[in-house]
């Protein structure tokens, strides 16, 4: 990838225990991510003038759900929290840039769409402007975007636990292939939080490797997405989603990401998963079919800058 282009992979949660809930009102998670293929792609453009001021453009599939130059964009927060980060003498000499972001993720989905692009504009930004920043910083402004945006710094497979900030390695994966299913409906994650059954799952036992996709499946059988039976009271077009991947050729695990409402399949390859795919495909339901991420974006030491 160019250093002014950064790809924002779907997080997926193939697995997730509610384990605790903190005084905040916070849940304890014990969550294993994965990044699918299924990406947002962010290119940065020079802007005009000095300041370090991030304007925004959204085009792609999903840009209606999204608004240009908003504030509330995860991307322009990313901007505004590195800016105040550097301190006003650094920021003020730091170019103006534009990010342009084509979104080609359903949106409030469950596979961390906004929280992989606050990820990204992040890498972006710290490489267009020559920043370097200790990595206990980095993963502190993540944090302070959203409880899944740490994971999404790396893209790599992990296990998050905390509120999802506390981050191992996960065990290494097989070769497998996978399907992405969203009906079309955003589902409010705090809303899923809340009404969910009350109740905590133990944390899960994973081995270091699964040698095979049989393996990991018969292990993420016996584990659970405890946000999914709420998910489908709010939204029950995820039940026919779900029925619709237990029904698709080659299927090996079917389950919702994190609140929903898109839900994921396992498969033997991704030529598998994408020859399942023409069967699943129903009204106007954004289906993907490919391989996992395995390459990840862990940000390189040399810092690449804009030219002056
Ligand atoms: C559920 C998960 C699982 O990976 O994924 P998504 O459904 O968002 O993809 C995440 O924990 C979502 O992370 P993220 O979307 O960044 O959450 P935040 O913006 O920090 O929080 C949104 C709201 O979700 C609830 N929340 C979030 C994370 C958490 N560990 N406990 C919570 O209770 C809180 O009500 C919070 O106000
Ligand atoms: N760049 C962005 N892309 C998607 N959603 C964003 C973005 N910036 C802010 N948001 C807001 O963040 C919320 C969560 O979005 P998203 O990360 O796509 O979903 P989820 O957390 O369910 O996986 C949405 O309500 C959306 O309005």
């Amino acid at each position: 990838m160019s250093p002014l282009r950064e790809l924002a992979h779907a997080k997926i949660n193939l697995y997730l225990h509610v384990t605790g809930r903190r005084d905040d009102g916070y849940h304890l998670l014990d969550s294993l991510a994965v990044f699918a293929g299924a990406a947002d792609e962010l290119r940065l453009e020079q802007g005009a003038g000095r300041g370090g001021h991030v304007g925004l453009r959204v085009e792609g599939t999903f840009a209606p759900g999204l608004r240009d130059d908003c504030a509330d964009n995860l991307i322009v927060r990313a901007g505004a929290l590195l800016r105040a980060h550097v301190g006003p003498d650094m920021a003020h000499r730091l170019p103006n840039v534009d990010i342009v972001l084509r979104k080609e993720l359903p949106v409030a989905s469950g596979i961390g769409g906004g929280s992989a692009d606050a990820a990204a504009a992040l890498r972006l930004l710290l490489k267009a402007w020559g920043l370097s920043i200790s990595r206990a910083d980095l993963m502190a402004l993540a944090t302070r975007l959203g409880a899944d945006v740490p994971v999404c710094l790396d893209q790599m497979p992990a296990r998050m636990e905390g509120i999802g900030e506390e981050l191992t390695p996960a065990p290494v994966l097989p070769p497998c292939g996978m399907m992405l299913v969203n009906c079309g409906q955003s589902v409010s994650t705090p809303q899923v939080f809340r009404s969910r059954a009350p109740g905590f799952t133990p944390r899960a036992g994973l081995p270091a490797r699964w040698s095979t996709l049989a393996d990991m499946v018969r292990d993420l059988s016996a584990q659970t997405n405890d946000l999914q039976d709420a998910a489908c009271a709010i939204c029950p077009e995820i039940t026919t989603v779900l029925d619709a991947l237990h029904a698709a050729p080659g299927c090996r695990l079917a389950r919702m990401s994190g609140s929903g409402a898109t839900c994921f399949a396992l498969f033997d390859s991704p030529e598998a998963a994408q020859a399942a795919a023409p069967a699943v495909r129903h009204g106007n339901w954004w289906v993907w079919a490919g391989d996992l991420c395995r390459t990840g974006a862990r940000l390189e030491p040399r810092a690449d800058s804009l030219p002056a």
